[in-house]
């Protein structure tokens, strides 16, 4: 099977879900003859990082963005991996991404495991601790958010556990554009599986977003790569190639987790 995929690398409007649910709307009227099977969406897309102000901004139990998501699914008859935003729950705010199929049911949800302290994420953020692991057409599927990929044995539970693509999304800064790279390939590469990551492109007061949003196959080739701008990248991904390569090396079944302790 052959999934078409866009990535939507926003320039998000810093604090304004309002503008940035205008471009969401634009991007995906712009991709309504490329008939996509998934779009993503960057991680806080609707607010950004304006986290002074997310006990304002954030959306409660994340209802409206489900809402919105589940609407443009239908109408577009696409799976949407829909980046991640802030959810006012009564424990806090999460930073949570929704998963809808393209009949518009929320299948899943997920809320970032590791909270990133150079951005201040842990002074504004609860932490989740749930796995990301979530099944389109049956494709065994993760979603994950930013700073999640440094974290190779988060990623490993994931795909020890079946999943063939890993969706990441983010708002990963420029500076540290070679880091963002390597890590999604060598994710790729360990984990035998499709990587589709979505990042931001633009600024906000306090960093400059490297975009570049890939696509990486089970070998670690990169099959599609944004520039710095705001864009769509879109791809087409053979889901055969994940059971193809875990065939030719077969390291799931050589590992040794008896000996993998910390
Ligand atoms: O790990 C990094 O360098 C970037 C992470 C990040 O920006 C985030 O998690 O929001």
């Amino acid at each position: 099977m052959e999934w078409k995929i866009a990535c939507l690398q926003l320039d998000i409007a810093f604090g304004n879900p309002t503008e940035n649910k205008q471009q969401v709307h634009k991007q995906f009227e712009q991709l309504r003859d490329e008939h996509p099977d998934v779009v993503i969406l960057p991680e806080l897309w609707s607010t950004g990082y304006d986290l002074t102000r997310l006990e304002e901004i954030a959306d409660e139990n994340g209802e409206k963005t489900k809402t919105l998501i589940s609407q443009l699914a239908r109408t577009y008859h696409t799976h949407i991996v829909a980046g991640s935003i802030a959810k006012k729950t009564n424990n806090g705010i999460t930073n949570t991404m929704y998963i809808v199929n393209r009949h518009g049911e929320v299948v899943s949800e997920y809320s970032k495991v590791h909270l990133f302290q150079l951005m201040d994420e842990h002074l504004y953020l609860q932490a989740g601790d749930q796995l990301g692991l979530f099944t389109l057409d049956e494709t065994s599927c993760a979603g994950v958010i930013c700073y999640d990929i440094r974290f190779p044995e988060w990623i490993r539970v994931h795909t020890a556990k079946g999943a063939e693509i890993l969706f990441v999304v983010a708002e990963w800064p420029l500076a540290r554009l070679s880091h963002w790279r390597t890590l999604l390939q060598a994710r790729a590469i360990e984990n035998q599986c499709y990587v589709i990551a979505c990042n931001r492109a633009g600024s906000d007061p306090n960093n400059v977003f490297a975009g570049h949003s890939l696509v990486i196959d089970p070998w670690g080739g990169i099959i599609a790569e944004a520039d710095e701008h705001p864009g769509i990248v879109t791809a087409t991904i053979d889901l055969k190639k994940v059971k193809e390569v875990r065939k030719k090396i077969p390291i799931f079944a050589d590992r040794r987790p008896d000996l993998y302790h910390t």
